[in-house]
């Protein structure tokens, strides 16, 4: 559906470089550190941003120079960028507004996609006197009146409080039954519940793409570390382990150098063979008490699912 081959844009000091990425009727997550290139890359396939070299595909049709109103893709930007002198209802209907729908259909879609999002009872509301969870709503709203092919979001859950980040999850899995989307974020929850497809963007350069799967069996050591997972390097044997795949038991080789209580479980740091070991303790499977560990106790470690990796 989304073809994009050998995609570059160039500026001094940054590079997003040879990107290929084939996105079918599917939601495709996009992760990666700050100033990887996400948010560059999501500009390019609105067109908002020209592209240096490279093609972009919808549909079989080269859009590469397409203007971003004759894409139909919908965009909403991390800011959000709602109008602030107009009301709900208007920031809704602007985007029908300009393309000349008559009066009463404009009312109709509203209507509809407000009721869709639950936003029916804020269209007479200014957006300033808005939550950011209806303000994301308003956004949505705006992009998918349009009725759009694709849907572009620009972590669109980073300013929201947890009960509003599920309600928008939530809201944007039945969107993404309907079209395709492709949604840049930094929560590793939110990637797995939504994405079936993933991609890791690093310095401008796409590194790894495939399903949910990324999570379990990280391809490299780069990935792996980003996605959280201690290296460990014992008696020449080197491989990767998650932080919940670290179990400490009854000994003598490891040493607790920190512990942070998190309610359900604590984040523990191990000092293991020249390791610094990142853990999460779970009560049920440790084998000592949670409760009697202390900054300075020996204790023993085994490794659970270890993963060998293949690069750098
Ligand atoms: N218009 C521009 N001119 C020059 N450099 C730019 C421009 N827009 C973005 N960049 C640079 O491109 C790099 C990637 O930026 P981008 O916003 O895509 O990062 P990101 O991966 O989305 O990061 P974050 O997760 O922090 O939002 C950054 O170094 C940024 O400074």
């Amino acid at each position: 559906m989304l073809r994009i081959e050998n995609l570059s844009k160039i500026w001094k000091e940054f590079q997003l470089k040879n990107i290929n990425l084939e996105i079918n009727k599917e939601y495709c997550i996009i992760l990666g550190p700050s100033g990887a290139g996400k948010s560059v890359l999501l500009k390019c396939i609105a067109g908002i941003l020209k592209v240096d070299s490279g093609k972009i595909y919808f549909n079989g049709e080269d859009i590469t120079n397409l203007p971003p109103e004759k894409r139909n893709f919908g965009y909403v930007p991390q800011n959000y960028a709602l109008f602030p002198n107009m009301n709900v209802y208007k920031n809704i209907a602007y985007g029908l507004r300009i393309r000349g729908y008559p009066k009463p259909k404009i009312d109709k879609k509203v209507e509809e996609i407000a009721e869709f999002l639950n936003i029916k009872h804020l269209l007479n509301r200014k957006p300033t006197t808005l939550s950011g969870g209806e303000q994301q709503r308003v956004a949505l709203a705006r992009a998918l009146v349009l009725e759009p092919n694709l849907l572009l979001l620009d972590e669109p859950t980073s300013a929201l409080d947890m009960n509003n980040k599920e309600k928008i999850i939530g809201e944007l899995k039945r969107v993404g039954e309907i079209l395709p989307i492709i949604h840049i974020t930094h929560d590793f929850v939110e990637a797995k519940t939504l994405g079936e497809k993933i991609a890791i963007f690093m310095d401008g350069k796409l590194v790894e793409v495939g399903d949910r799967e990324i999570f379990k069996k990280p391809k490299n050591e780069r990935v792996a570390k980003f996605l959280g997972y201690n290296i460990v390097k014992i008696n020449g044997e080197k491989f990767a382990i998650a932080p919940e795949d670290v179990v400490i038991c009854r000994g003598s080789k490891g040493k607790i150098v920190n512990i942070i209580d998190c309610g359900f479980y604590k984040k523990v740091m191990v000092d293991f063979e020249g390791n610094i070991l990142r853990c999460i303790l779970k009560e049920d499977k440790e084998d000592i008490d949670l409760n009697n560990l202390n900054i300075g106790d020996r204790v023993g470690v085994k490794f659970e699912n270890k993963i060998y990796l293949v690069g750098k």
